[in-house]
């Protein structure tokens, strides 16, 4: 029997030292948007294809499992761990790397790869995060992207265990 190789997404997952190696053969304009996507959903998989079509490639950075605990979102989470959510961000078509962070923001990501474009969904205001000062610090721009589809892990968790 023969042994298939692993999914070749997997190649997406990466370390910051990793990315800041990759990161010149990315085409620009680089967006970054960041996230726990717990649960992934349709709300979710247009975020991200809406976030990659505003530049030229996306890199995704996810919440450590010890960092969604600092968030708050409830002793339970995440429902996924991080190995699994990221694997899940990289299969889809949208997302060209993924990368954790353990930190309680990914503002050093981006100190790192420095996007040309920060990307967060219209349940943020944009304009009062470290994160778009930061990328206007070397004229980067800071959008916001309206939900097409009212949609959470959240919700679905609610749904489940009522
Ligand atoms: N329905 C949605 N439509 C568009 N963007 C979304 C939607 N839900 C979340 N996002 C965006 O996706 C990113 C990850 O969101 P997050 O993991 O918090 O999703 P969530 O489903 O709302 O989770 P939770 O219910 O745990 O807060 C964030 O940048 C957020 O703005
Ligand atoms: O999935 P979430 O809860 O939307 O992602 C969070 O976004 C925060 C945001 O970037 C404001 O700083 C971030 O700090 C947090 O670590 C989660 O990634």
């Amino acid at each position: 029997m023969s042994t298939l190789p692993p999914p070749s997404f997997e190649s997406k997952v990466c370390t910051l030292v990793e990315l800041e190696a990759r990161i010149t053969r990315l085409p620009r304009p680089l967006v970054f948007t960041n996230g726990v996507f717990d649960i992934l959903h349709r709300g979710h998989a247009s975020y991200l294809a809406q976030a990659r079509a505003l530049g030229a490639s996306l890199v995704v950075g996810v919440n450590s499992d010890s960092s969604v605990k600092m968030l708050g979102k409830g002793d339970d989470r995440p429902i996924n761990s991080e190995s699994d959510r990221q694997a899940l961000l990289a299969a889809l078509e949208s997302v060209d790397m993924v990368v954790l962070f353990t930190e309680q923001t990914p503002v050093n990501i981006i100190e790192k790869i420095r996007p040309d474009i920060y990307v967060k969904g219209g349940d943020y205001e944009i304009d009062a995060l470290a994160e778009t000062h930061l990328v206007k610090t070397w004229g980067g721009k800071a959008i916001a992207i309206p939900f097409l589809y009212e949609r959470s892990t959240t919700s679905l968790l609610g749904k489940i265990r009522s």
